[in-house]
């Protein structure tokens, strides 16, 4: 009789099952890539950061100067924009690649945070990006995070979740994160960043952020990260055996 980890256990149970779309939602830096990450690699699923997308064409715009207040410079840019994720090992999830250029790293940067919201306004980068986003879900077996996944890119989702924590506690978690790679970083930066991210992101005209009618909330401003995985994925469980 062959012998499995729990792991491999699960991979199994799943392999079987039906698969489903999981969306997750939720205001700035409150622990949705995380859980989006850890889902998937239990469920064995596609894990998709829609965020990254925005951040890449956002770094082009700016690489390239280009004046997104002009409908007609951000479409002739939009046609030079080749998005694709690639799998690193090393993270366990998968890079941002902006025409064969690896960016994962340099589209976290301040500068980018700065102005993505701005950019991710704009209803032709919103629909190039949306456009990506479902043609990933069509063969289902996806997490994907972001602002609008469930109520606009897949608003027939089988499990919607709106992650939602203490904005002083998503302060000081991406504080952490971020002073580990730049010590010169100060709290009330993020915190500004953060502040007009959800305000810009929940105040536009197209696709704002919204918590979809049929999303599970789940606030983790006392869980851990194993904690918030326990619950997601009983809510999943439940999805998967009755679709
Ligand atoms: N339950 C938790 N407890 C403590 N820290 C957490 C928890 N969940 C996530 N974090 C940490 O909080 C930070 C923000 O998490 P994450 O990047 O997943 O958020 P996000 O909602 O995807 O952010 P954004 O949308 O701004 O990219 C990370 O440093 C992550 O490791
Ligand atoms: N579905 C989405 C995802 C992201 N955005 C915008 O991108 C910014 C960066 O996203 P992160 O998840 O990496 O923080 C975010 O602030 C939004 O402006 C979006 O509009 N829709």
């Amino acid at each position: 009789m062959p012998q499995f980890d729990e792991a491999s256990k699960l991979v199994q149970f799943y392999g079987g099952m039906k698969k489903i779309i999981i969306t997750i939602d939720g205001f700035s830096s409150c622990g949705k890539s995380t859980l989006a990450k850890q889902m998937a690699n239990e469920l064995n699923y596609v894990f998709v950061d829609s965020g990254a997308m925005y951040r890449a064409i956002t770094l082009y715009f700016l690489r390239n100067h280009i004046n997104w207040e002009k409908t007609e410079d951000v479409v002739d840019a939009l046609k030079e924009i080749n998005l694709e994720f690639q799998y690193n090992d090393h993270s366990g999830k998968s890079d941002m690649v902006l025409n064969d250029e690896n960016v994962e790293v340099l589209i976290r940067d301040m500068l980018v945070s700065e102005h993505v919201s701005e950019v991710a306004a704009i209803k032709e980068v919103r629909e190039f990006a949306v456009d990506q986003q479902q043609r990933m879900g069509k063969r289902k077996g996806l997490v994907m995070d972001g602002r609008d996944i469930g109520t606009t890119v897949f608003p027939r989702a089988e499990l919607k979740i709106f992650v939602t924590a203490d904005p002083a506690v998503r302060v000081e978690r991406r504080f952490k994160e971020m002073y580990e790679k730049n010590p010169s970083i100060t709290i009330e930066e993020v915190k500004n960043n953060l502040e007009m991210r959800d305000y810009i992101d929940s105040n536009r005209e197209f696709s704002p952020l919204r918590q979809a009618d049929d999303a599970i909330v789940l606030d983790n401003s006392n869980l851990t990260r194993d904690e918030q995985l326990e619950l997601a994925l009983e809510w999943a469980q439940s999805k998967i055996s009755c679709s």
